[in-house]
């Protein structure tokens, strides 16, 4: 079965349309020969259905002088290899045409438009998994759309209440209990029900979807020291440990709460297979400075396969050039790579 896997380019004024064209045209250096890479994939053949404004991966391609072939997708069709140097192609139309490096409220409703195309065709199993490129959450808010990221949007399309962000650089895996929540407001956040269901989804989607039979996770603290018995803080004793002894009692192999600088050390992290950070500053930091341009962006829990690259729109390189499509190809291998497993 070949994997019918739909990317969303997002942010029109960003990198997100040249690391589609890119991608594709990974394909067209090695594809001829080796058919396997056929479009830029580490994990085989896909058909990747670009959901974006055609004229826009035109356009873009033109620019960056690279070859680029659009294939109008007929989901009757059964899912046949995109070949090197294309990509298949599901047209939604941007309201005003994109200018590289600049955002545009006029397109937020065109990028939510893309977003919730994928999403639904996931659901209803038109496609198998998503990609998504970079959004820029600010011009979506300022057009009037409120939006605090993919994953929690995708989370309200699917009716799910809760799902995990977590990212991957090969080994090192961050896993978040919140996402993108000013940094008053987590302490608030962090409640054993929240815990308890993140953990959860963790450890099911490690067991299930990574194939890690018994996962072990390490759980930083929130506070400095992990509250240093109670002197700085006594989120540690009054809501996480009694989270995790919950937990530990139902058989999860959970270490911590321990101190974030304590956990995010080589010899700590060598007991785990992925680490559950508080709020979104305390792991991703770690996680993109050992990764960043090949780390990988999974949201657990969902119904679907959701993968995505690990950096943001990067208006101040759009149209220059310069955009590195690690990321991306590395959010395609492993949306094929968990939908071969899923299929199995
Ligand atoms: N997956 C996503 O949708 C996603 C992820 C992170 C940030 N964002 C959003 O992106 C916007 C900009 O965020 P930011 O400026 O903090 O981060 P950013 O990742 O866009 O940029 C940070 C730095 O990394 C560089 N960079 C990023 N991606 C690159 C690539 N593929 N190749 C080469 N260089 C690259 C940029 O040029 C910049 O210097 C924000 O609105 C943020 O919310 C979206
Ligand atoms: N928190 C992510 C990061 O820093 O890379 C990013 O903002 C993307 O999140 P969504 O996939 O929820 O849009």
């Amino acid at each position: 079965m070949i994997p019918r896997i739909a990317l969303t380019p997002g942010e029109p004024g960003g990198i997100g349309p040249e690391l589609a064209v890119k991608l594709a045209s990974l394909g067209h250096e090695r594809g001829n020969n080796n058919h396997a890479a056929g479009n830029g994939l580490a994990h085989g053949p896909a058909q990747v259905v670009a959901i974006a404004d055609p004229e826009l991966l035109r356009t873009t391609a033109a620019q960056l002088g690279l070859p680029l072939r659009l294939i109008p997708f007929d989901p009757a069709q059964p899912p046949g290899e995109t070949p090197p140097a294309s990509l298949h192609v599901h047209p939604i139309s941007l309201a005003q045409p994109a200018v590289a490096g600049r955002l545009n409220p006029a397109n937020a409703g065109y990028v939510l438009e893309t977003l919730r195309f994928a999403a639904q065709g996931c659901l209803n199993r038109t496609f198998d998994a998503l990609v998504t490129g970079p959004v820029h959450k600010g011009i979506i808010n300022d057009a009037g759309f409120p939006f605090s990221g993919h994953t929690e949007l995708f989370a309200e399309i699917a009716g799910i209440e809760r799902v995990v962000m977590m990212l991957a650089a090969g080994e090192l895996r961050v896993a978040l209990a919140t996402t993108h929540l000013p940094l008053k407001e987590v302490s608030d956040a962090i409640t054993a029900e929240l815990l308890e269901q993140v953990i959860t989804i963790l450890h099911r989607s490690l067991r299930d979807q990574f194939r890690i039979p018994n996962p072990r996770i390490g759980v930083c603290g929130l506070n400095p020291h992990a509250g240093e018995g109670g002197h700085l803080g006594r989120e540690e004793i009054e809501v996480i440990e009694p989270a995790l002894d919950k937990l530990r009692a139902l058989g999860l192999r959970l270490l911590g709460p321990l101190p974030a600088d304590t956990l995010f050390t080589p010899p700590q992290l060598a007991r785990c297979d992925a680490v559950l950070a508080m709020y979104h500053d305390q792991g991703l930091p770690v996680l993109k400075f050992k990764g960043f341009g090949h780390a990988v962006n999974i949201t657990l829990g969902l119904p679907f396969i959701r993968t995505s690259v690990d950096h943001g729109t990067a208006l101040n390189i759009a149209g220059h050039n310069e955009a590195d499509c690690g990321s991306l190809r590395a959010a395609l291998a492993q949306a094929v790579q968990m939908a071969k497993l899923r299929n199995l």
